[in-house]
């Protein structure tokens, strides 16, 4: 599902273990100018409740990196969808999707 509005279109994870963010918005180490921005974890949308893949904090090269785990058998054309793990959005207002 793409979003329409750039806008509303943010890459913070959240993690509980550790209880630490990581602003996927900005510019890593790991990828190069201009490739960053076309990772594809940046692509996956939201699920509470149909969720098929976790987000796991990992030490990759001494770097803290967010690798998504399948939590299932995932058939080829099904879309990836995690728990973003948040009930509102960041100015606290309710958004319909994020109770999917
Ligand atoms: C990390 S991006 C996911 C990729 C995004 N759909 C795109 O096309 O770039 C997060 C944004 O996707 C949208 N999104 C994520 N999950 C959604 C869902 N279940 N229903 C509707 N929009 C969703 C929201 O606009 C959210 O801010």
């Amino acid at each position: 599902m793409k979003s329409k509005d750039p806008k509303d279109t943010n890459y913070m994870f959240f993690m509980k273990e550790g209880k630490f963010c990581i602003d996927a918005s900005k510019e890593c180490s790991c990828h190069s100018r201009g490739v960053f921005m076309t990772t594809l974890g940046r692509g996956l949308n939201h699920s509470r409740k149909n969720f098929n893949v976790k987000a796991k904090k990992k030490t990759l090269d001494r770097n803290t990196v967010i690798l998504l785990e399948a939590t299932r058998c995932i058939n080829k054309d099904e879309e990836l969808l995690f728990d973003y793990g948040v009930k509102t959005g960041e100015d606290g207002k309710q958004i319909d999707w994020l109770k999917q």
